[in-house]
């Protein structure tokens, strides 16, 4: 018998009124992957993780969340993920261990393991102690990205959703955020990330290709490059060649239900 997925999508889907925003999606995410989610802006991304984490119903089709139904288990499911939206979502008249603390607070986490999980994230996720006293208004983009990172992880969950994490951070800050982003997933924490920048993508271990709401294709980057030279190209020719599903190496038959 194989082990729960960490998220297991079936023909999901999500419509605004007339338009189809994500279209019959179907993938499966094993226990610590880093899948990436890649797309062009409007293509469904957001959509679908804001369907995973219990923010906004799904139209139709199917989704469990470590084995939890997203319709009805929301509670359950965000006690035990973290969402780190495209805003990070950080509290600007306060200091950075003060949002932390406030995190903290949100999860329910006693007041001995909220400071226990305060100093460590703030020493191993956030860094620059000279600024930990100061309001988070003003502070640098990078910085702040951790902190949302390290807010999103306060209650050290099992699966981790971030969403263009580093959406207008300096490659610095990037390079060491996925480094962060790689020790997680090495302490066994499932991660699904969305991006558009490409050299992001091939650093995660499988990844969904996603346009206009469908599924193109789900492969681990490295066979994308071995079949069309790039991540890149293999975009450009699965967007020409429209939906089809790509063999895995689990053996699953993913992409459009
Ligand atoms: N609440 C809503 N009402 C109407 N349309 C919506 C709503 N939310 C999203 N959409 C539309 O659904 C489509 C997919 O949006 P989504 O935010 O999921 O895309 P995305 O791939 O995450 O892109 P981005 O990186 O720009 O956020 C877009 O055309 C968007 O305008």
């Amino acid at each position: 018998m194989t082990a729960v997925a960490a998220i297991e999508v079936r023909g999901l889907t999500r419509r605004f009124g007339d338009f189809t925003a994500v279209d019959s999606v179907s993938f499966r995410v094993q226990t610590g992957e880093v899948f990436g989610f890649i797309g062009p802006n409007g293509s469904g991304k957001s959509t679908t993780i804001r369907m995973l984490c219990g923010l906004l119903e799904p139209s139709a089709g199917e989704a469990r969340v470590l084995g939890l139904d997203v319709r009805k288990d929301t509670e359950a499911i965000r006690a035990r993920i973290g969402y780190m939206s495209q805003r990070f979502s950080l509290y600007e008249d306060l200091t950075p261990a003060e949002n932390l603390e406030f995190y903290g607070s949100v999860y329910g986490l006693a007041n001995a393991r909220r400071r226990e999980r305060v100093a460590r994230l703030l020493e191993e996720v956030v860094g620059d102690p000279a600024v930990h006293r100061r309001p988070v208004r003003g502070l640098p983009t990078g910085y702040r990205q951790r902190l949302a990172l390290a807010c999103a992880l306060v209650h050290e969950p099992e699966l981790l959703f971030l969403d263009e994490p580093t959406a207008g951070v300096d490659p610095l800050s990037r390079r060491r955020f996925w480094e962060h982003i790689y020790a997680l997933a090495e302490a066994g924490l499932t991660v699904f990330v969305t991006t558009h920048y490409m050299d992001e993508a091939a650093l995660c271990h499988r990844l969904g290709l996603i346009h206009a709401g469908r599924l193109l294709a789900v492969a681990a980057p490295a066979d994308l490059v071995r079949d069309h030279g790039s991540v890149e190209e293999a975009f450009a020719s699965l967007v020409a060649a429209g939906p089809a599903a790509v063999a895995t190496p689990g053996g699953a038959k993913e992409g459009p239900a």
